[in-house]
C-alpha cells in the first residue's frame, strides 16, 4: 500500500531525512519514534507534500505522490489528512465550523468565501463529531475547549476529508495523560473501525508500544529501527534515542507519575 523508497529532504548542506525506505503492505497503525531534530515531522510534511522532498519516492498503490501536480496534488492531500501537536483550529470559529473547514480544499472559491455549507455537509459534520462524543460542542468556540477536546474536532475536521491515510505529528504531546489516552483512543479506533492507515509521530515509548501495529526509529534521520512494538526493547529505545546506559524510559513515558510525598508535604508545610 505504502512504498517509501530512498527519500531524502536537504535543507542547505543538512539532511534531516537522509534516504529513508521501507514500505507497509496494509493500512497499519505505523509510529515513528526519535528523539527531537530526528527528522520525523519533515517526514510526514513530506507524505503530504507540505514539504517538498530533496529525493526518491513515495509510492502510495503504486502511485509516486511526490510527483502529482495541480489538481491531482490537491486531490492527495484531501486523501491524507494532517492532525498536529497544537491542533491547528480556528480559535474563535465554533466546532462545526472548524470540522467543515477540513473539505475547503475541494470547494470553489464563492462556496468558501461565503462559508456556504450544503444541509447534508452539515450533517455530516455532526455525525462525525457525536461519533466522536464531542456533539453538544458543536455550537461552542473552538477555543473554549479542553486540549484534548479540540484534539478531537482536529480528528474529526481530518474525517470530514474521508482520509485514506491519518498523519498524526506529535498528537498528544500538549496534552495531559488521560486526554492523551482518550485521543489515542480515538485514533485506533477510527483505524480498527475504518481501515484508515495512521501514521503517527509520537514522543512517548509507553504509547508507541500500546497502540502501533509498527514502530519505526529515526535518529539524525535515518531508520535505525523497524519492528514490532514487542521488538522495542529497552536496549532498542536507548538505541534510536542515542542514550547511555542511564537511559531512563520513564522519561519518555505519559503515565501518570506519584507525586513525590516528602515535596509535597513540603509545598503543603
Ligand atoms: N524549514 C527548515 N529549515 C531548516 N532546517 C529544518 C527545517 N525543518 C526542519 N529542519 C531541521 O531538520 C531536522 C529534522 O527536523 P524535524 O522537525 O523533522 O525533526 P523531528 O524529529 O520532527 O523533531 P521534533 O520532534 O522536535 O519536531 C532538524 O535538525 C531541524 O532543525
Amino acid at each position: 500500500m505504502l512504498e517509501v523508497v530512498n527519500v531524502s529532504r536537504l535543507f542547505g548542506q543538512k539532511a534531516a531525512v537522509d534516504r529513508i525506505s521501507f514500505a507497509v503492505d496494509r493500512p497499519a497503525f505505523v509510529g515513528i519514534i526519535g528523539r527531537s531534530g530526528a527528522g520525523k515531522s519533515t517526514f510526514l510534511r513530506m507524505m503530504n507534500r507540505l514539504t517538498e522532498a530533496s529525493d526518491g519516492e513515495i509510492r502510495v498503490e503504486g502511485r509516486n505522490i511526490l510527483t502529482l501536480a495541480g489538481a491531482e496534488k490537491r486531490q492527495w492531500q484531501r486523501q491524507c489528512a494532517m492532525i498536529f501537536q497544537q491542533f491547528n483550529l480556528v480559535p474563535r470559529m465554533d466546532v462545526c465550523s472548524n470540522v467543515l473547514h477540513g473539505i475547503l480544499n475541494g470547494r470553489s472559491l464563492a462556496a468558501t468565501l461565503f462559508n456556504l455549507w450544503s444541509e447534508a455537509e452539515i450533517t455530516r459534520a455532526l455525525e462525525i463529531l457525536d461519533r466522536l462524543g464531542i456533539a453538544e460542542q458543536a455550537p461552542k468556540r473552538a477555543e473554549a475547549l479542553s486540549g484534548g477536546q479540540q484534539q478531537r474536532v482536529a480528528i474529526a475536521r481530518a474525517l470530514m476529508q474521508d482520509p485514506k491515510v491519518i498523519l498524526a505529528d506529535e498528537p498528544i504531546a500538549s496534552l495531559d495523560p488521560m486526554n492523551a489516552q482518550v485521543v489515542m483512543d480515538t485514533l485506533r479506533r477510527i483505524h480498527d473501525e475504518d481501515g484508515r492507515m495512521v501514521i503517527a509521530n509520537l514522543h512517548t515509548l509507553d504509547t508507541a508500544r500500546r497502540y502501533c501495529d509498527r514502530v519505526i526509529g529515526m535518529r539524525d534521520g535515518r531508520i535505525v529501527f523497524d519492528g514490532t512494538p514487542q521488538q522495542l526493547t529497552t536496549g532498542v529505545a536507548r538505541d534510536i534515542y542515542g542514550a547511555d546506559a542511564s537511559f531512563n524510559e520513564s522519561a519518555t513515558s505519559t503515565a501518570i507519575e506519584q507525586p513525590d510525598r516528602d515535596y509535597a508535604e513540603t509545598m503543603l508545610a
